[in-house]
């Protein structure tokens, strides 16, 4: 069996040890890569024709592996389902277990009677830890081990600069790493695979209680989404079609429909990043997209390689400043405010239908995700990790190192992050990105007969405008937390002790 053309993993692997028959059973022990095509662990078992069963480990238990949010969870719950359904269709048993991975993993991989167990790696410190453990007592009991890096386009630590270790800003990372990049054509999903007769007994995923019921809330990610692998290719599909010629411009307007929202589909690998920079090349090349639209696009997906570099590098990036000249900022406590942000219900009408598109859809558009963490974190002087924290259990594409390296670079804690002084204004950012208030209207929609001059300031309209379109301040829509102009030099002032 061998993983020609594939990046390998750091992990100790055991081309060399194989042991049993060559009709053993094999494991693919699936983890943020639910897909079937491109998935280098996949293809490498279904190239050796063994019997097949697939394992997914609900892992809340090992030190350090941070639990799912709650859009997380239930996404994860989707995507499961699935994967189920699509390994059923080949014959493949997908069995689930819950528990500590370097318990599980070992004991079914026994129960089974594994010769070898495959699967791609993770990012982060705590998960890559579980997998030198599960790997070493694997190799111990005298299984063979085989792992892939198939999440990112470079596995991490890979992309150096011209002096050695991770290059220092986005623009030289990228210019790096493009030319390090490969454009290997995706794997096709395995055209055939034997499943095992008589699996190991698994959980149901009921069982894992991943999905709200009291209440439940999910009818709004319900309504967004569909997760799963095909789900995925069909979002590729319809946003090359309509989404990605003028995405350098669009994707920075809420209110228009540029953006891809794989977000969640590569978080939780139903994607992987090489497939969709293939197809986005390959239209490119074609001339089916302008260049312009196509190297923007990717350019995008390598900030997502960028970040997990940095995790790679800095593992407690959630926690922790990239820049400890932020170690001693004064950041204000006031859950009050911190309240009325998750809410929506600041009274700047970008920020709340940022947050509220959030709440109810699990996801925001990026422009708005900047704006909503600068005001956070400098019109309030909350803490960035308060705004982490949220992101990361009401977001769908919750992701260990997108989510703390963005909230780091908008605070000014992180690498080559936006410069302290960089406050948006939340009134100019409506006004410029969402000029008709199309996006304020779909998610305040208090606000929505306000005309297009007033729906980012409803605090500057007279009386009888707010009376003509139903809005009393201060009881049917917040008039603003906070005066943007004292904000901002409040902010500033506090910045300034960041730089003694
Ligand atoms: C405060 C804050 C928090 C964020 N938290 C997350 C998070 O938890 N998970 C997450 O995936 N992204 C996060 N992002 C980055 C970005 O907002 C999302 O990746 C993007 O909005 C997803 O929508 P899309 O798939 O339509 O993006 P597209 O514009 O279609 O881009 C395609 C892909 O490129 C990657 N990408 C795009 N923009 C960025 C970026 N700025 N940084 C890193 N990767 C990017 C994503 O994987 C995205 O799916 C955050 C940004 C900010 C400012």
């Amino acid at each position: 069996m061998k993983a020609a053309r594939l990046p390998t993993s750091q992990l100790p692997t055991s081309e060399s040890r194989a042991s049993g028959s060559p009709a053993s059973p094999s494991l693919l022990w699936f983890r943020d890569d639910l897909r079937l095509s491109d998935n280098p662990a996949l293809a490498a078992l279904a190239e050796a024709r063994t019997p097949l069963a697939a394992l997914y480990v609900l892992d809340e238990d090992s030190p350090g592996v941070r639990p799912l949010g709650g859009a997380a969870r239930w996404w994860l719950a989707q995507s499961l389902r699935a994967l189920a359904a699509d390994l059923k269709d080949r014959g493949v048993p997908l069995i689930l277990r819950r528990g500590p991975a370097n318990r599980v993993v070992p004991e079914v991989a026994a129960l089974l009677g594994a010769a070898t167990v495959a699967f791609n790696d993770r990012a982060g410190a705590a998960e890559t830890r579980v997998d030198h453990a599960v790997a070493a007592r694997l190799l111990s009991e005298d299984r063979r081990v085989l792992s892939f890096c198939a999440h990112l386009l470079h596995p991490p630590g890979s992309v150096e600069g011209a002096s050695g270790g991770m290059p220092r800003t986005f623009s030289s990372f990228h210019r790096a790493a493009l030319k390090a990049r490969r454009l290997d054509t995706p794997l096709p999903a395995p055209k055939h695979l034997d499943g095992v007769a008589h699996p190991p007994e698994g959980e149901t995923l009921e069982s894992f209680d991943l999905e709200p019921t009291h209440p439940d809330w999910a009818g709004g990610l319900r309504s967004a989404w569909t997760a799963g692998e095909a789900a995925a290719q069909a979002r590729l599909a319809a946003f090359m079609d309509a989404g990605l010629a003028g995405y350098a411009e669009g994707r920075d307007r809420p209110d228009l429909n540029h953006v891809s929202r794989l977000s969640p589909h590569l978080r939780f690998g139903e994607i992987s990043p090489r497939q969709i920079l293939s197809a986005v090349r390959h239209a490119a090349e074609a001339g089916a997209v302008p260049l312009v639209d196509a190297d923007k696009f990717e350019a995008e997906l390598y900030w997502r390689e960028f970040s997990y570099h940095l995790l790679a590098e800095m593992p407690d990036l959630a926690r922790s400043n990239i820049q400890h000249g932020f170690d001693a900022f004064p950041w204000r406590e006031c859950p009050g405010e911190l309240k009325a942000w998750h809410k929506g219900l600041t009274g700047y009408p970008l920020v709340d239908a940022g947050l509220r598109q959030l709440w109810q859809t699990g996801w925001m558009h990026n422009r708005v995700r900047m704006v909503v963490a600068s005001f956070l974190t400098k019109h309030l002087l909350i803490d960035w990790r308060s705004g982490e924290d949220w992101f990361w259990d009401t977001l769908v594409d919750a992701d260990g190192a997108n989510n703390a390296a963005s909230w780091q670079w908008v605070a000014g804690s992180g690498l080559d992050a936006a410069p302290y002084f960089r406050i948006f204004n939340p009134v100019t950012q409506g006004e410029k990105f969402d000029p008709d208030g199309t996006y304020v209207r779909t998610f305040v929609p208090e606000l929505g007969k306000l005309p297009a001059p007033l729906i980012h300031k409803p605090w500057t309209a007279d009386a009888h405008t707010l009376a003509h379109a139903g809005i009393r301040l201060g009881h049917t829509y917040p008039r603003p937390l906070v005066d943007h102009g004292a904000a901002r030099e409040r902010a500033l002032r506090a910045f300034e002790s960041t730089r003694k």
